[in-house]
Parts: structure tokens; C-alpha cells; sequence
């Protein structure tokens, strides 16, 4: 189905709906899904102001992936609005100097880390899962995001991420990431003002570099973690270790990007299951079949296709809402002209829900991510992890970690929705889950009751 464009020049006229000096930043704040769900109804490339400022959306799966590839399209507005937060890290840089740093962190991600990190996570999903008691409800959305951060935490800094510093973590992050997008478009006055919203963001971003700064003092670094593949790196043209400040800039974002992404991942996958018996049915025979009641590892995860599947479907049913980026020289996109530093963004939501791509959008359907079904998504129509430069270097990390815990979880209990608590997403960034409250019953127990 293709969708018939309202007016052939909104990529240089704008969407309708825009007020002054407010542009379109209102409309998307509030209606965020709905709003960038429209927009491919007024052509490929739509320009949408952020106050006085356009950006130009693209609306087709081929421009998604051109931005995405093409090294013209660099990071933009959120490099700007979050470099309070995250510094030099590589979501907040660009070019060479980010090229660099990006091959530095590079080895941190490699299969015999991996192999560690699995452990790591299978260990703290089956502890968490010990700690449940059947028929106790629980908050799996909280549980979710305490784990990805322990993950994380431990992964990053081995045994010195305690209980402590992962709550003061998980604390702050969700705010560098919730208050971080509504500043990204908002109008760069509002930044400056004395409001509440803005010392949140400014006491977050404190809290998250004191304990961030605490834990990188006391380690001793000589550790297999990642911690200390930053601190004995060297920049491959200079030969120089990363400063203190640089190793702080990769910590705080490596600590939020890879917590809040896969632990929100993780509840919308403990969701899904619960609301598609045939889908959790497959999947707990799968884990029953392969582990047998013995702990998950990394290998175990080539026998668990179904497993996997259901993860590509969870990311592509809740990925990031907005991605952005700023041209580096003049470009022609579509049929828009554009010049050096015009922003430029689009919406993986919208393009994963469109049913130009995806059969029967609005179902939750993990075999059509069967090989042959999942041959015929072009490219730029499923991009949970980005692409090109900029591309999730945590990929790997996160698919396997979402995996681990689901069979983990999954061979032991089965999540039963708590009644009279709708579950809506709410959109920041991230897609998040307003609520998570779910009732633990032993699979054990219901086999043989
Ligand atoms: C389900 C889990 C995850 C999802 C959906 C996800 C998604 C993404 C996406 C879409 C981007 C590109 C953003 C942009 O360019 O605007 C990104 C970048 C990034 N992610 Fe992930 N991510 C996940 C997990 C992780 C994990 C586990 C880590 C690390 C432990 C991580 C670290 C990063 C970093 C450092 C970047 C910046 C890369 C760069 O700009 O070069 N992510 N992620």
C-alpha cells in the first residue's frame, strides 16, 4: 500500500499545524507517535519546525537508509542539546575524532567479551528470577531496567558496579534520556530559562558523572572488562592513552545507552508474551527443549531461533521514536535541495509500522522474521540499531543479552499480566511502558497441576 502525498512541497513549505515561534515542537511533543505516523502522507521529505528551526523528515525506507549511510549526515541536533550529558562519547560526536574513539571501544564488543558478558547476564537473570515468588505480583518494567543496568554495570566495571552505584545509576539515566529528547526539540531559548525541567537535567547529569568518576577512581582496570579495554587503549593515529575525561565521556554513555534501551526492550518483551499465548507457548517449549533446565550461554543461542525472532518483533514494534542528523555540505535528498547544517531526521517508529514494508504492521507476528520473509524488508525499513558510522556498536550485546534473559526468565516462570492495569507506551525517546505490574506463576507447577 503506498501513501498518496496531501501536497507535493511540504519538504519546503512544512507540514500543516505549525504556530509561531512554537513551530510544530508542541504537536510533536504531545502527539509524538501519531504525529510522525502522518507524516509520510505529505511526500518522502517533510519539513517539521523545532520552534523556528526546520527539520526535514524523510518518510521512505531508501531516504531512511540514505541518511543513515551516507557520511554527509552526521549527528545533529542532540550532539548539541546533549553534550552536557554525555561529552565526547560516541553519541555526541562526529568525523574523525569520533572514528577514532569508535575503534578504540570496538574490541570491548568482540566474541570473546561477549562470551564473559553472557555469563554475566545469565547470572543476574537467574538471580532475578530466583527472586520471585509465585503468585507475588511484580513491577517487571522496574525489574527490567534494574537488571539492563546491572548488566551494564558489572560488564563495564566487573565487581566494583554495586548494589549502590547501580541505584544511583539507575536513578538519574532515565532522566538524561527523557528530559534529553524533549530538549533536543525544544527551542534552544528554552534551555537557557531557570525551570524545573532543566536543573532535573542538569542534577542527572551531575549525579550520573560523580558515581561515574567514583567507580572509574577505585578500579584497578586490569580487569576482562570493558573498563579496562578503555583505560589500555591507544588512539590508533597518535598513539595516546584516553584521557580521564574521555574514559568518563564513554562510561556514562555506554551506562545509558546500553541500560535503558535493552531494559525497556526486555519489559515489552515480557508484555508481548503475555498477551500472545501461541507466541509464549512456542517460546517456552523452545527453551524447554534446548536448556533442559540448565543455565543459557551464548551457544545455546544458534538453537534458539524462535527465541530470537521473538526479539527482532519486540524491537521492531518499539524502537527509538526519533533519529536525527545535521547535512556536513549541501545535498540533494529526494527532490529538496539542502544545504551544509540543515537538520534532517526520521522516524524508525513509522517506518517500522508501515505497511508499505511490513505485512499486517499492527500484529505481533515474530515469523516474519522467518529468512525468506525477512529477505523481502528493504533496507531502511527495519533499522532497530541504526546503520552506517553510527550504527549500535552494542547490537550484538543487546540481541543476546534480551535472549539470555527472556529463556532465562522464560524456563521458569510464566508473567501474568496484573488485571485492571492497561499497559500504553509512553513515548520519550524511548518507548517505554507507563506500567509493568505482572503476577510470576511457576511453569513447573502449571505443567503439572
Ligand atoms: C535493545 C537495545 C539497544 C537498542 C535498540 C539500541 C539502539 C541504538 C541506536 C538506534 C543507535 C543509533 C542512534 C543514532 O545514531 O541516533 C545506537 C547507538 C549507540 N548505542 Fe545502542 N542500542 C541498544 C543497546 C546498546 C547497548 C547494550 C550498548 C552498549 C553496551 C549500546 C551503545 C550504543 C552507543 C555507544 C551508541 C552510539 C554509537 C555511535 O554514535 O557511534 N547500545 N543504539
Amino acid at each position: 500500500m503506498t501513501a498518496s502525498p496531501k501536497t507535493g512541497d511540504a519538504g519546503k513549505r512544512g507540514v500543516p499545524g505549525r504556530l509561531p515561534v512554537l513551530g510544530h515542537t508542541a504537536a510533536l511533543l504531545r502527539q509524538r507517535l501519531a504525529f510522525t505516523a502522518r507524516l509520510s502522507e505529505y511526500g518522502p521529505v517533510v519539513r517539521v519546525y523545532l520552534g523556528g528551526l526546520p527539520l526535514h523528515v524523510v518518510t521512505t525506507a531508501e531516504l531512511a537508509d540514505r541518511v543513515l549511510v551516507d557520511e554527509v549526515f552526521e549527528k545533529g541536533i542532540f550532539v548539541d542539546k546533549l553534550r552536557r550529558a554525555f561529552g565526547d562519547g560516541l553519541v555526541s560526536t562526529n568525523g574523525d575524532f569520533h572514528r577514532r574513539q569508535r575503534r578504540m571501544i570496538q574490541p570491548a564488543f568482540h566474541r570473546r567479551f561477549l562470551v564473559r558478558y553472557s555469563e554475566t547476564m545469565t547470572s543476574l537473570a537467574g538471580e532475578l528470577a530466583n527472586s520471585w515468588r509465585d503468585g507475588l505480583p511484580v513491577h517487571v518494567d522496574r525489574a527490567m531496567q534494574d537488571l539492563a543496568i546491572s548488566v551494564v554495570g558489572r560488564t563495564l566495571f566487573s565487581t566494583d558496579f554495586d548494589a549502590r552505584i547501580s541505584a544511583e545509576v539507575r536513578e538519574h539515566t532515565p532522566t538524561l534520556i527523557r528530559l534529553g529528547v524533549v530538549r533536543a526539540l525544544s527551542p534552544a531559548v528554552l534551555e537557557r530559562l531557570p525551570i524545573r525541567a532543566n536543573r532535573r537535567f542538569d542534577e542527572a547529569v551531575s549525579h550520573v558523572h560523580r558515581v561515574v568518576d567514583e567507580v572509574i577512581g577505585s578500579s584497578c582496570g586490569d580487569r576482562d572488562d570493558l573498563l579496562s579495554v578503555l583505560l589500555s587503549a591507544r588512539d590508533g593515529d597518535t598513539g595516546e592513552p584516553m584521557g580521564a575525561h574521555q574514559v568518563r565521556d564513554h562510561v556514562v554513555t555506554l551506562l545509558t545507552a546500553g541500560s535503558e534501551t535493552t531494559g525497556t526492550a526486555l519489559s515489552w518483551l515480557f508484555h508481548e508474551l503475555a498477551r500472545h499465548p501461541e507466541v509464549a507457548e512456542r517460546l517456552h517449549a523452545e527453551v524447554d527443549r534446548v536448556l533442559d533446565g540448565r543455565p543459557a550461554t551464548i551457544d545455546d543461542l544458534r538453537s534458539l531461533p524462535y527465541t530470537r525472532r521473538v526479539v527482532d518483533e519486540v524491537l521492531r514494534v518499539y524502537p527509538l521514536w526519533l533519529m536525527l542528523r545535521r547535512t556536513a555540505g549541501a545535498v540533494r535528498l529526494g527532490d529538496v535541495e539542502l544545504p551544509a547544517g540543515a537538520e534532517v531526521g526520521f522516524s524508525p517508529h513509522a517506518l517500522h509500522h508501515d505497511p508499505r514494508y511490513h505485512d499486517r504492521p499492527g500484529e505481533f507476528d515474530p515469523d516474519r522474521w522467518l529468512p525468506e520473509r525477512a529477505a523481502t524488508v528493504p533496507k531502511g525499513a527495519y533499522v532497530p540499531f541504526a546503520g552506517g558510522l553510527h550504527h549500535c556498536p552494542g547490537h550484538a550485546f543487546a540481541q543476546m543479552e534480551i535472549a539470555l534473559v527472556a529463556a532465562t526468565v522464560a524456563a521458569r516462570w510464566r508473567l501474568v499480566p496484573v488485571p485492571g492495569k492497561p499497559v500504553r507506551p509512553r513515548v520519550n525517546g524511548l518507548l517505554y511502558p507507563n506500567r509493568l505490574p505482572m503476577t510470576p506463576r511457576s511453569r513447573s507447577r502449571s505443567r503439572w497441576r
